[in-house]
């Protein structure tokens, strides 16, 4: 699938950034077109893959350049503003290539997280392509402005995207990490997985054709239902058995013995482990209104059975009538990997703690701004007591 991906603030860019990375790699062509979106010059210049041209620098009128500093609603209200300097931008994507928008933002700060939804609105009103988000929420130890940011951020997203992905910061540290590498190693783990879903069904010309495959209008449908998604991830490196037969003396490649029992096996467990283990967003999965998955590996290690039991055991698990699955075949890969995308996901255990601590915030904030309108009449009126009249 080819989407025109904006990267909005800090984590944005930088995830926007490895994506790049991940797509020349890979040679997997999913980013058509990349656009970093800052209030923060310094972090525009941070970034390594992503185009000058394709840097956009906005609010200078309001913060020259130094971030809204986790200020969302001014985050917000420098998008509005700027927002054609941002279209100038998107301008130069030829859009009628694009399968859909991808807008990828930390929900907890403020030019990403306020500034993101502003986009999503304003390319929906627009363009007739899918709009999506890929939102990163806070570690829980980043504290209550940071929650409070993305519990309003989440909501909004919601509301003005077709979808909101969701990578969760907070079930990805590791404890005793330096916050830097523990986002360059996230980050890693964000690109794999949104790489291989997304990038399945790209094949160009020449290259391999999957069986059953997985094109963009299946990822596409199954986003289509709105709301949340997450994604699953498992992988199994391959202990390649090899044969030395006459080809492979001559190609100096290996042949291969692959047992389709073990293939098929292999598969299911993968399903499985992908969709009960570490989501990017952890969730209750019975109750998904749509799921797909997807299986990227050499072709030979990949089979139409195993696929299909996976997908009728996702079915069962989900109760969804709506469960896709294909392949994404990948012939240097050494390993074999399932993605399972669930999407329109309701019972969230993060989500509604996110929205407890916001409301909790929000009680505190009125709370001080009260006790500081009390504390003014109080002043206020000692003083007038005080007050001698001069005439
Ligand atoms: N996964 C991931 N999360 C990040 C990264 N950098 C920052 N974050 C998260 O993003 C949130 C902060 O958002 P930023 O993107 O830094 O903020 P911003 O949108 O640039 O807004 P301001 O800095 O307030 O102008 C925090 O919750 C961090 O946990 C990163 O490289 N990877």
């Amino acid at each position: 699938m080819k989407l025109a991906m904006i990267g909005f603030g800090q984590a944005g860019g930088k995830v926007l950034d490895r994506f790049l990375e991940y797509d020349r790699e890979q040679g997997s062509e999913i980013v058509r077109a990349a656009v970093a979106v800052n209030t923060a010059k310094a972090d525009l210049m941070g970034l390594e893959n992503i185009p000058e041209e394709n840097r956009v620098l906005i609010g200078q009128a309001r913060v020259k350049g130094h971030g809204v500093g986790a200020d969302n609603e001014l985050g917000a209200e420098v998008a509005e503003e700027d927002i054609d300097e941002v279209q100038s931008a998107i301008d130069n994507i030829p859009v009628h290539e694009v399968d859909a928008f991808l807008i990828i933002a930390g929900l907890g700060g403020g030019t990403g997280s306020g500034g993101g939804p502003v986009l999503a609105k304003h390319l929906k009103r627009i363009y007739t392509e899918p709009v999506y988000a890929l939102g990163i929420l806070p570690g829980s130890e980043e504290g209550g402005i940071y929650t409070l940011n993305a519990a309003r951020s989440f909501q909004t997203f919601v509301r003005e995207t077709d979808n909101l992905l969701v990578f969760d910061n907070d079930n990805w540290r590791q404890s005793g990490e330096s916050v830097e590498s523990g986002y360059a190693e996230i980050n890693r783990e964000i690109v794999e997985r949104f790489g291989i879903l997304f990038g399945a069904g790209e094949i160009r010309e020449g290259g391999e054709v999957a069986e059953s495959v997985v094109d963009s209008s299946e990822v596409i449908n199954t986003l289509a239902c709105g709301g949340v998604s997450t994604v699953g991830y498992a992988s199994e490196t391959l202990d390649r058995e090899r044969k030395g037969g006459l080809l492979s003396k001559l190609t100096g490649e290996a042949e291969e013995e692959v047992d389709s029992t073990s293939t098929t096996n292999r598969i299911t467990s993968l399903v499985r482990k992908g969709t009960l283990g570490r989501l990017t967003l952890p969730c209750e999965v019975g109750g998904t209104e749509r799921a797909l998955l997807v299986l990227a590996g050499p072709p030979k290690y990949l089979n139409r059975k195993g696929i299909e039991r996976g997908r009728k055991w996702v079915e069962d698990e989900t109760g969804s009538m709506e469960v896709r699955g294909g392949d994404y075949p990948r012939s240097r890969s050494e390993k074999v990997a399932s993605v399972v995308l669930l999407s329109g996901v309701t019972n969230v255990p993060r989500i509604k703690e996110l929205q407890q601590v916001a409301v909790e915030a929000q009680e505190n904030i009125d709370d001080l701004r009260d006790a500081s309108a009390e504390n003014l009449d109080q002043l206020v009126n000692d003083n007038d007591d005080e007050l001698e009249p001069l005439f």
